[in-house]
């Protein structure tokens, strides 16, 4: 069976502020993401770099996945960026892409970088959602999950998403299709609302609806609503074991489909049963 990782809440922070990088290691965030991009001032990109690599390899975050946002790889800072985590001893568990205009980036990146380090990327700009065939096509570089950048293609594709985030519903879709066609994780944009839990726990839902397998956030007020959305919820997890037990049962060995509290299930939803169970319970 395949193993399968939470990546439920992706908690953002400026990689420029320590009391930040410490916190997040007592947080319960799924994946910790320093970033050198836009939450840094340009004056403290140099500072942002080192304090990035310094908590790498001091470590401390425990089960949770690390990653770091590197600035645009056709910028200078993004091109130094990828030159010093080249160099490392302690690699994060992935560098995040940013400004992705097309699948050559991922590997021009690729070439930068070296072999190692799984590339994940951001979606948010016009030219990446009408790449996004080719983007999904990019695992070979080693490019394991995309992520709506939904301030920055809202800006882009200059629409108001508004709360109900209506006009980007069909980006979010494609990224989300995407994925799946390409064998990627697909993380949802942040909301720029802190202080509005109702409308975070809609947007975490929404997330969940379309597919999104997590949230990137901004805050650490948001980590509990991702949480709890992107599950399984325990109504999931015991559909998932029930659905695991029919199959298993000798009585069912030569059916294709059986009836569970008065619905089909088929074979077919055996896989999406133990992805269920695997992520209720990782390892
Ligand atoms: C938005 C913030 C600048 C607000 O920070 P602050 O004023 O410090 O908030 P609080 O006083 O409420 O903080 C309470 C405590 O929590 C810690 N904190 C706050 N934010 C974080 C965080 N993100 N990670 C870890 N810890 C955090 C504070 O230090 C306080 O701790 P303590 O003093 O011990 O009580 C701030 O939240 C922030 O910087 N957020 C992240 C900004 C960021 O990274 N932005 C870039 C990513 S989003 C993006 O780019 C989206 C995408 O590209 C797109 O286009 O859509
Ligand atoms: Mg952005």
């Amino acid at each position: 069976m395949p193993t399968y990782r939470r990546r439920r809440s992706a908690l953002f922070m400026p990689a420029s502020n320590p009391r930040a990088i410490s916190k997040a290691r007592t947080l319960p965030c799924d994946v910790v993401i320093l970033d050198l991009e836009d939450a840094v001032a340009p004056e403290m990109k140099d500072d942002a770099r080192g304090a990035a690599l310094a908590a790498v390899a001091e470590g401390g975050f425990g089960p949770r996945e690390l990653v770091i946002r590197v600035n645009a790889i056709d910028t200078p800072a993004g091109a130094a960026d990828l030159a010093a985590l080249r160099q490392v001893e302690v690699a994060p568990d992935a560098v995040l892409l940013p400004k992705l205009a097309g699948a050559r980036m991922v590997a021009d990146a690729r070439a930068a970088l070296g072999d190692d380090i799984p590339l994940w990327a951001m979606i948010e700009t016009a030219a990446a959602l009408l790449a996004l065939p080719a983007i999904a096509a990019t695992g070979d570089f080693g490019l394991a999950a995309l992520v709506a950048g939904t301030n920055d293609l809202a800006l882009d594709l200059r629409c108001r998403p508004g709360s109900d985030r209506g006009p980007l519903l069909p980006a979010l879709a494609q990224i989300v299709a995407a994925a799946r066609a390409g064998g990627m994780v697909a993380l949802d944009g942040v909301l720029n609302a802190i202080d509005d839990p109702e409308r975070l726990r809609a947007e975490c839902d929404q997330g969940r609806g379309w597919g999104f397998d997590g949230k990137t956030l901004i805050h650490p007020a948001q980590i509990d609503a991702a949480n709890a959305a992107f599950g399984p919820t325990p109504a999931e997890h015991d559909w998932a074991t029930r659905v695991i037990a029919l199959f298993a049962d000798p009585a069912n060995a030569r059916r294709g489909a059986a009836k569970l509290d008065g619905a089909m299930v088929e074979r077919l939803h055996l896989a999406e049963a133990e992805r269920i169970v695997a992520l209720a319970d990782p390892a």
